[in-house]
């Protein structure tokens, strides 16, 4: 895709609705909830489903899960009006389309992969975005740690969303270098692990924009 005028901004890890409704007034475009018990930004579905009937229109839920079992994810499903699907693990293309909702998949970059490949396994009508996060041994994600930015490919079959490690203080650099349809950010927003901070989600989609 070509250089877009707004890179959109996705805020993951809420974990209540007032935090929700502050990100959305900040000016986030969707928000995530983390489905994956070992992390500290896990919700239950319930608290997920309270943080989604906060949102105003047009804000966009995100679900996360990470090589989650099809029962779980179906029970959340049926429990939370999810927008989109965010797919953290090891899933194929079959696996990620079963549920028959649109969904990102993320990648964690590792310099043998080959990331235009592994997009081009993912192009279907329900996939709507590739995710880069940074690739950190025994942790699926929300670690922090970015990677590097040089040699990524300019062009990608499906729209491109860049994560790992970003904060208020790089991801305008970012944006610039890699041209993303979208970022995302969980730890660079927070002072606390876990708990989001309000000036630096401001500041980030200040930053952002
Ligand atoms: O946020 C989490 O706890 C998490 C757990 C498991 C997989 C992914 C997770 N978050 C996603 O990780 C990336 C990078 O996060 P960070 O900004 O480096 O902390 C981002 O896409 C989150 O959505």
């Amino acid at each position: 895709m070509s250089r877009h005028v707004h890179t959109r901004v996705k805020i993951c890890g809420l974990r209540d609705a007032q935090t929700a409704r502050s990100v959305a007034e900040a000016g986030a475009d969707a928000i995530g909830l983390v489905f994956y018990p070992p992390s500290p930004r896990n919700v239950s579905a319930e608290q997920a489903a309270e943080i989604v009937a906060a949102l105003p229109a047009f804000v966009m839920s995100v679900g996360l899960f990470v090589n989650e079992s099809p029962l779980v994810v179906s029970s959340v499903l049926a429990k939370v009006p999810l927008d989109l699907l965010q797919f953290h693990g090891d899933e194929d293309l079959a696996y990620c389309s079963q549920f028959g909702r649109p969904f990102i998949k993320a990648v964690r970059v590792k310099p043998d992969l080959n990331l235009l490949e592994y997009a081009q396994l993912f192009v279907s009508p329900l996939c709507r975005g590739l995710l880069l996060d940074a690739w950190v041994d025994g942790v699926p994600g929300g670690t922090g740690h970015s990677f590097d930015w040089n040699d990524l490919p300019t062009e990608w079959p499906l729209p491109l969303i860049l994560s790992g490690g970003l904060h208020p203080d790089n991801v305008a650099e970012a944006i610039v270098q890699v041209q993303p349809w979208a970022v995302d950010v969980s730890s660079g927003v927070e002072v606390i692990k876990g708990v989001k901070d309000l000036q630096r989600v401001d500041a980030f989609i200040r930053a952002a924009i």
